[in-house]
Order: C-alpha cells, then structure tokens, then sequence
C-alpha cells in the first residue's frame, strides 16, 4: 500500500536544521511521502541566516502545478514563503487541500524571514482556509497585531477562520528550568485549551517549529489514510476536532523525543539542529 503524500512548501536551510531539511526527515520518520516546493534558498548556519535567494514566482508555481497533477497530496504544510505573492498563489493553487500553515516571519537566530506585506497576506488569504496554523508567540502578536496572552491571542487568530495553535517554545537558556511547554489551541468558534509536554533542557533547538508543524502535518494526513476526499465528520476528515487535537499531541510528543536526542550533541557555533536521525546510537 502507497503511503500518504505530504508537501512542504518551503524555503531550505543550508545548515540542514530548518526548513525542508526538517520537513522531509519528519514525513520520512512519520511514515510519509515527501514532496517539496522551494520558495527561497538560505545560506544559514546555527548562528544566523547570511543570505537569502527567493525563487522566482513562475518557478514557484511550476513546482506546485507538477506536484499536485501528478501525486494525491493529502495534506500541504507550508514554512517560509518568501513574499506576499507566494502566500496568495499557495492560497489560490492549494487553498481547496488541508492546509497547515507554519507562518514562519523570524528565525530563531532572529533574522526577518517575512515582511509587513507576508504578515497582512497571511491574515487576509492563507490562515482562513488553514486546517491549522502554528505561530509561536511572536508570530502570533504580528498576525493578532497586537500582543497578550497566548491564549487570547489564539481565539483571537482562530477568529479568522481556521483553528491556531500558539506554540510556547521557551528558547532555552542554560539554567532556565523547563519543566513543561504548554501550547494553547483555539478550534474556530471554541475555546482555547492547553496542551502541555515535558520541556527538554536544551539549546539544541533549531529548527523546532519547522518539525513541529511537519510533524503535525504527517499526522493529519495519517488520518486521512487513502481517503482521497473525506466529507465533514468523517473520522477521516483532517480538520475535525478529533483529527487535529490528536495531530498536536503526536507532534508535540515527536517534537520532545527528538529534542532529548539533539540534546546531549554539540553540533555548531550557535543553536544547534533538532535531532533529525532516528538512529539512537546517537543519543
Ligand atoms: N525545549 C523544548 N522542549 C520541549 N518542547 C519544546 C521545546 N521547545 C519547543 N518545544 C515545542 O516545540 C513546538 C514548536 O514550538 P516553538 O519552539 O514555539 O516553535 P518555533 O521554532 O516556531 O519558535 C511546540 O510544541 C513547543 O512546545
Ligand atoms: C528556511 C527556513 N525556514 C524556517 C526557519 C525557521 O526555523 P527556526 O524558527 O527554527 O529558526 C528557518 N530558520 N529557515
């Protein structure tokens, strides 16, 4: 039997830590195919990002059209976009597919990775026909345009139609304590619940947020199965409650496996690369 068909639309992190790096060592690991659009190069290493490429729109688009013509996508996870124009042709072309939507605006090294226009793109085209998004917080303050609690700021996110889930990475420091992460997930019309896991002590993180929705992706679409087109209230529909709170729990538990892997390494100057080996030889 063929696996489920996941496609990362993407920009790649030349350091292997981000990016589709992640996304397609995740399908794998999860039991996917990958398949992947490139929206941007980066030159990038564990301590920032050097230089940015971004692909040119009319490759972008032929990239999507030669994936979806030919592969039964079931499920679209979008990373860095790179412009406004790439955010509207991923809601155009792929809007119909379960989308979800990584808005991915800041590196974890800090470098600007999405503009103004990239931030009023996603409020307006891409998060009201996500399945499920995923800001960390300060992604969600610029996509809310306003700050406040998590919470709050996933109910307000969610109002936009699709249901949000606002990661609480911690961004490690050495000799924080980390005893657990809490996400808040707000479904469209509900209320925003939190989602705890057991944080791991590590500054090997890069790349976190990346494998998080990834993860998240491949688990919706696990759902999905071989169902080409499951209606609502399907137990096979990837955008019911069900289907994505299990997603965000099967992730969440992917996300601190692999963390307590990359956490005993020392790979690079800056934050290193989230563990993307299922070896345990290098644990
Ligand atoms: N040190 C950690 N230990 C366990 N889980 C973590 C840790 N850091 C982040 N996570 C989890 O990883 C997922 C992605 O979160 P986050 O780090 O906020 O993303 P981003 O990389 O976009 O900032 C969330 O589920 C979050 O709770
Ligand atoms: C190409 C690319 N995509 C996404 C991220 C965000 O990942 P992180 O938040 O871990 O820096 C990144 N740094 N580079």
């Amino acid at each position: 039997m063929s696996p489920p068909v996941v496609l990362s639309v993407a920009g790649t992190d030349s350091g292997g830590a981000a990016g589709i790096a992640a996304d397609l060592a995740t399908f794998s690991h999860l039991g996917c195919h990958g398949a992947c659009v490139v929206t941007a190069v980066t030159a990038q290493d564990t301590t920032r990002v050097h230089a940015v490429h971004r692909v040119p729109l009319d490759v972008v688009a032929a990239q999507v059209d030669a994936v979806v013509a030919d592969l039964p996508v079931a499920v679209v996870k979008t990373g860095m976009l790179g412009g406004a124009d790439v955010v509207d042709l991923v809601a155009d072309r792929l809007g119909h597919l379960p989308l979800v939507v990584d808005p991915v605006l800041v590196a974890t090294s800090g470098a600007e990775l999405g503009d103004a226009a990239v931030v009023a793109a996603y409020r307006d085209v891409l998060l009201p026909v996500a399945a499920l998004s995923t800001p960390n917080l300060a992604e969600a303050r610029a996509l809310a345009g306003r700050d406040g609690p998590p919470a709050e700021l996933a109910a307000r996110l969610a109002d936009l139609g699709g249901a949000v889930v606002v990661t609480g990475g911690p961004q490690w420091q050495p000799g924080d304590q980390t005893a657990q992460c809490t996400d808040w997930l707000c479904l469209p019309g509900g209320r925003p619940e939190p989602l705890a896991h057991p944080g791991v002590a590590t500054t090997h993180d890069h790349g976190t947020g990346c494998t998080y929705s990834s993860a998240l992706a491949a688990a919706l679409a696990q759902t999905r199965g071989h169902n080409p087109a499951p209606g609502p209230g399907s137990p096979h529909d990837p955008r019911s409650a069900g289907a994505l709170v299990s997603a965000c729990l099967r992730a969440a538990d992917y996300v601190t496996s692999q963390l307590t892997t990359s956490s005993t390494w020392t790979l690079g100057r800056g934050r290193g690369p989230i563990a993307h080996t299922t070896d345990r030889s290098h644990r």
